[in-house]
């Protein structure tokens, strides 16, 4: 449906997107996921014919849209701001775009109606939207993005100025809801969580360019890079060089998963993979700090050696150690991840 081919967008001496290429499928949800600055908005105003690029091409259904304008791509926008008119009702605002394309008056209530109950906000129509909350402004937007049929809906940010609660459920509903209508979405956020719950597949940028593709589970299990997996924060990275099955490091002997290739590397240790036990046994270390997280605490540890960089353990609540504790760590080789 929509692929982008070495696209390229400088600002000055600057690429803001350097020769990335990308194939979103029909139905398919994609999130451009990224840290401030790497390129994600330059990239989702390029595909909406709001910035011009410097090279590569854009195609939609297979047609080159070099010189095809915002309103005749047939792509639907929702921005992070949302804008929404203010001074229209509910339904004045949803629709907006069907109005536009001369929607006659019946057919454009109906629409109205029927989105207004597919975003959970049934007979909302008369409302003034001044009057409504973050989170229901964000679904009338919504609503009246979809309005027009897109046969592409991109988001930029599209819950970024919600509590994370709402944010939670709204990205959950956002899925059952894209899911159901078979909307093909491109969708750029700054926020892990919210990609890897929306999205088929997430696109990991850095500084223009695609550090990383995959699905979510394959991004959170095999980062490609140290880059992606600090992104992601994980931060238990240490160089190593790896000979059979084990790869000497400053934590001591790290057992690898047969296969992996030899010589000097940068190891990734998930942090499920760091296993806390007796302190005559393993890596000695002291317990720094404890952080709940829900399922699990996060727990900091220094080596008692002073040369060997900190690292991080995830452990069930009830086996969590105390503060200061003194423990023995062991790495589990299921959870080491080369990285490139
Ligand atoms: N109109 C512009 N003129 C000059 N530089 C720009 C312009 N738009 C973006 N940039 C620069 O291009 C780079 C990429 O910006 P972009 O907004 O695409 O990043 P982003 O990943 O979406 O960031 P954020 O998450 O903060 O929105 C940044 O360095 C930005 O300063």
């Amino acid at each position: 449906m929509l692929a982008l081919q070495d696209v390229t967008v400088r600002f000055g001496p600057r690429a803001a997107v350097d020769a990335v290429s990308l194939d979103v499928a029909d139905h398919e949800i994609v999130c451009l996921l990224g840290p401030s600055g790497s390129g994600k908005s330059t990239l989702l105003r390029v595909v909406a014919g709001l910035q011009p690029l410097d090279a590569g091409r854009v195609l939609l259904d297979g047609a080159d849209q070099a010189g095809v304008p915002v309103h005749r791509r047939g792509v639907g926008l929702m921005f992070q701001d949302h804008q929404l008119f203010p001074q229209r009702d509910v339904a004045g605002n949803v629709a907006f775009g069907l109005r536009v394309r001369g929607v006659p008056r019946a057919e454009r209530t109906a629409r109205v109606d029927e989105l207004l109950d597919l975003v959970g906000l049934p007979g909302a129509g008369p409302r003034p939207v001044a009057a409504l909350s973050g989170g229901e402004q964000q679904r009338v937007a919504l609503a009246r993005a979809l309005a027009p049929r897109p046969r592409l809906l991109m988001l930029d940010e599209p819950l970024g100025q919600l509590d994370r609660g709402l944010r939670e459920r709204l990205v959950t509903e956002l899925r059952r809801l894209f899911g159901r209508l078979g909307t093909t979405v491109l969708a750029v956020t700054h926020d892990q969580a919210e990609a890897f719950a929306l999205a088929d597949r997430v696109v990991v940028m850095h500084e223009g360019r695609v550090a990383q593709v995959g699905s979510p589970l394959e991004v959170w299990r095999r980062p490609a890079s140290e880059f992606v997996a600090r992104f992601l924060g994980f931060d238990n990275v240490v160089a190593a060089t790896v000979l059979g099955t084990a790869a000497t490091t400053a934590w001591g002997p790290i057992p690898v998963p047969p296969g992996t290739r030899e010589g000097a590397v940068r190891l990734l240790v998930r942090p499920a993979g760091v296993r806390l036990g007796d302190p005559a046994e393993g890596l000695r270390c002291t317990v720094e700090g404890r952080t709940f997280r829900g399922h699990h605490v996060a727990v900091r540890l220094r080596p008692v050696d002073g040369q060997a960089p900190p690292l991080e353990a995830e452990c069930a609540l009830r086996d969590t150690p105390d503060e200061g504790a003194v423990v023995g760590v062991a790495f589990r080789p299921d959870e080491v991840v080369v990285l490139d």
